[in-house]
């Protein structure tokens, strides 16, 4: 090689988590077990943004970041559950952002435009993104994934990360399985023919067809318009990766994510994915409802076949006919993340005792997650004012209900009269 030539892929990926929650920590724990153990891909340090807020550890008041880089556990979030030593937590949001050429977003959904507004212009313009938030965007334009809005509002590419995953079990390393739906421009997996590539299938769910030709040729850059799996153009003109690093593609981010006890499966359907995400916290608060109302498991199994009824609709009708039904039927972020949400979520548990003690489920947040957030609860009522908008509350009767009931207009015995219009 000529000197002061790098050889492809001299350069490694900096990775960013941003948020320390329940969840962002877990994942946290995983990228940097993944880090270690692929030094060719990835910089070993992983940076952890924290929300900082003071903590009693010991008999002493600290910062929480300080007890986690000297502990090695978020006492607060993700208790008694050892962290990577490679795991950096830091305060500052620039800072830890800063050089990192791969983001993952993971807080609840309420903080996302705060936070991406403070890193704006501050990030490494050829970044590559994964959103982790289970929650959707909702504006008076209309609805819009977390995946997108951070995307178009950072001038970057996201991807989606969703499945069945309750943090707890798998930060004990318990088995579990999770979706990764990442659908780049062409541009970040052409422009290293080296790399070796498995012909991927031509079923929606998978690397599209665009993606495997763009794989075996060099895409030039003026052709960089892209069409995602559902015909929409990003309204961002992206910045390629640089030769020098490894590509950014479906490979790259399997290698990041998955553990032995972690399964990543990698597919394109970003939107499907997000949406199995978000709205699946509406219909674990209704388990919850009948759950608490001691009706059985007869009851919540109803709720789980309207649920995903109404799910798959409000993906076909917002987000076009590319959103594959199959994402919602066969993925873990589908009807997995249902099952798992509406069998021990948050939100199920906290719906469940609300209805057993007849207090809300907001009080049950309060006294009893100590700092989590609920995200059911805030898109059921994000998803009702965009229905409201629309005069669409009636077509999906059990997100309608769902929101009625947190509102106190109805109670849980109204379910079975109000969901029943959906099959007339
Ligand atoms: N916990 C789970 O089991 C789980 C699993 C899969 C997906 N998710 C999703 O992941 C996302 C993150 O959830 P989580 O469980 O990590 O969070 P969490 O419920 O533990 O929320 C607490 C987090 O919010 C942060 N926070 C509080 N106030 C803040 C503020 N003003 N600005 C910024 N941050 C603030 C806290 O520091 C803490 O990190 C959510 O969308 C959730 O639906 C959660
Ligand atoms: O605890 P919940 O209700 O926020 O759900 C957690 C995960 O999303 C389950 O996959």
């Amino acid at each position: 090689m000529a000197p002061g030539l790098l050889s492809v892929n001299d350069r490694k990926h900096k990775v960013t988590v941003i948020g320390s929650g329940n969840w962002g920590s877990t994942i946290s724990k995983i990228i940097a077990e993944n880090t270690k153990a692929h030094p060719n891909l990835f910089e070993e340090e992983v940076q952890m943004w924290v929300y900082e807020e003071e903590v009693e550890y010991e008999g002493q008041t600290q910062k929480l970041t300080t007890v986690i880089n000297n502990h090695h556990e978020n006492i607060k979030y993700l208790p008694k559950v050892k962290l990577p030593t490679n795991l950096v937590a830091n305060p500052s949001l620039e800072d830890a952002v800063s050089n990192s050429t791969i983001l993952i977003f993971n807080l609840p959904h309420q903080f996302i435009h705060r936070i991406c507004s403070q890193i704006k212009g501050k990030i490494v313009p050829f970044a590559r993104g994964i959103s982790c938030i289970k929650g959707v965007n909702v504006t008076d334009e209309g609805v819009s994934l977390f995946s997108e809005w951070i995307g178009d509002d950072l001038g970057i590419y996201c991807g989606a990360l969703s499945g069945a995953n309750i943090a707890s079990e798998i930060a004990a390393e318990k088995w579990s399985e999770t979706t990764i739906a990442y659908d780049p421009p062409p541009m970040d997996s052409s422009r290293n023919p080296s790399r070796v590539t498995t012909p991927r299938s031509a079923t929606p769910n998978r690397a599209t067809s665009q993606q495997n030709a763009a794989e075996l040729s060099i895409t030039p850059l003026a052709n960089m318009q892209h069409k995602d799996a559902r015909g929409r153009t990003s309204k961002t003109k992206l910045t390629p990766v640089p030769p020098e690093f490894p590509p950014l593609d479906h490979e790259t981010f399997k290698t990041l994510f998955h553990r032995p006890y972690f399964h990543v499966r990698m597919v394109s359907d970003v939107a499907g994915v997000s949406l199995g995400g978000a709205l699946k916290n509406i219909v674990a608060l209704a388990a919850g409802f009948v759950d608490g109302r001691g009706w059985g498991d007869n009851a919540k199994a109803a709720i789980m076949r309207l649920g995903l009824l109404e799910m798959v609709k409000f993906g076909k009708e917002f987000f076009g006919e590319t959103v594959s039904t199959g994402t919602f039927t066969e993925e873990s972020a589908g009807v997995a993340d249902l099952i798992t949400s509406c069998s021990g979520g948050r939100n199920f548990r906290c719906a469940k005792k609300a209805v057993e003690r007849g207090i809300s489920v907001q009080e049950v947040e309060q006294t009893e997650l100590n700092g989590q957030k609920l995200q059911g609860t805030s898109t059921a009522v994000e998803v009702n004012s965009f229905l409201k908008r629309r005069d669409l509350e009636h077509d999906y009767p059990l997100f309608t209900a769902v929101f009625n009931i947190l509102e106190g207009n109805n109670t849980v015995d109204d379910i079975p009269e109000l969901v029943a219009k959906a099959d007339a």
